[in-house]
């Protein structure tokens, strides 16, 4: 009789982790007390199809990050299509999952969660700061400055700004972001916050915002803040013909996705005046963003830093491993996006706690 000296295979269920954790260390090693955890080691997206026929053949959930999408390219239909049958659950970090296709994952039974409540907050201050920056002129007097040209009515300083008290703010898409910027305003004295969602909030929610139509909201507001989510209805939804509907001299500001915007037809309308500021943080390809929007005195750029900030990233990074966590002790993720919400889950929880 022969014993075997190997190591033995372990019963732990299986976490594939793609893209790098900064932050969540701890997180993770709680969740290594009763999954396995393997990095994604696979260079690029062919090495990714690869490797999930072999040593990823056995994983049942994948955590992504959204800078994972430069190793392995986006989940869509054909990455999908390449997941052993052993995958139930996706858990990406971030709130806007466009770089994943639902469908597909729908189609397998395969859940997908994002990141909620810790986005909240700091991307809401994120979009406050470009309101208030471009509401008061903020960045141009600060460019004027920089340049020495201290701007005093000698020698031509920022046009004058407005006050909350005269401006209609018009919410776009009153979720999670949505509902934290209005909080964020609410004690600036706006002269009225309306908003337009998919569906009316209870008056809980609403919490003093009006719910008007969606071509109420873009013709009464003096700015708008877009809080919508990137998908197959919402891309290029902010185009000429909206944005011709708009109050002339309106201010965007933008922390949802830049391809929510046709980019070309919003650089025109800044350029003849229609659109008064542009405050955003997202661009619709970018890193690319044309120069000559950027360069544009009316535009106040950030590059994506929603959510740039220690505490910030630590908690997504920690609400992803709470999804996983969730999913594996009773078979249903935390946060599964809203169009899984119907979908028909019953599965075994794979840890007993
Ligand atoms: N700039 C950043 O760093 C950053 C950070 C986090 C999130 N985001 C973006 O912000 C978006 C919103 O995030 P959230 O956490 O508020 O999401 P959320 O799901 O909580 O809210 C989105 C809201 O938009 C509504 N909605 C969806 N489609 C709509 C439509 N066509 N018209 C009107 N309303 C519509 C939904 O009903 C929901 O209430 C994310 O999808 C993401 O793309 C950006």
């Amino acid at each position: 009789m022969t014993t075997s000296t190997s190591t033995p295979r372990s019963s732990k269920p299986k976490v594939l982790r793609v893209g790098k954790i900064d932050f969540a260390q701890e997180k993770w090693a709680q969740l290594a007390q009763v999954a396995e955890i393997v990095d994604c080691d696979s260079p690029n997206r062919e090495q990714f199809f690869e490797d999930l026929k072999t040593k990823y053949s056995d994983v049942v959930s994948i955590a992504r990050t959204f800078y994972s999408v430069e190793q392995t390219g986006r989940f869509d239909a054909e990455l999908v299509s390449h997941f052993p049958d052993s995958v139930r659950s996706v858990s990406h970090n971030g709130a806007g999952y466009d770089q994943v296709d639902v469908e597909p994952l729908t189609a397998r039974g395969i859940q997908l969660s994002n990141v909620t409540v810790p986005v909240e907050a700091p991307t809401a201050d994120t979009a406050v700061y470009l309101l208030l920056s471009t509401l008061r002129n903020f960045q141009i007097g600060h460019d004027l400055a920089v340049k020495g040209q201290w701007p005093t009515a000698k020698c031509g300083g920022a046009a004058l700004g407005h006050l909350p008290e005269s401006q209609t703010v018009g919410i776009l898409g009153m979720g999670g972001i949505g509902r934290a910027i209005r909080d964020r305003l609410k004690p600036f004295g706006f002269k009225k916050i309306i908003y337009y969602n998919r569906k009316q909030l209870t008056p809980e929610l609403e919490a003093g915002a009006d719910y008007v139509s969606y071509d109420e909201l873009i013709s009464q507001s003096d700015i708008i803040c877009i809080s919508i989510p990137l998908n197959a209805n919402t891309r290029h939804s902010i185009n000429k013909e909206v944005i011709s509907k708009m109050k002339d001299g309106v201010i965007l500001v933008n922390t949802a996705r830049g391809a929510v915007i046709n980019e070309s037809e919003l650089l025109q309308a800044l350029k003849d005046g229609k659109i008064g500021a542009f405050g955003s943080d997202v661009f619709e390809h970018e890193p690319q963003v044309p120069q000559e929007l950027l360069d544009l005195p009316n535009v106040v750029s950030l590059p994506h830093m929603g959510t740039h900030a220690v505490e910030a990233m630590k908690n997504m990074e920690e609400f992803v491993v709470d999804n996983i966590l969730q999913f594996l002790t009773t078979g249903k993720v935390k946060t599964i996006v809203p169009e899984q919400y119907s979908m028909d889950i019953a599965l075994e929880p794979l840890v007993k706690t």
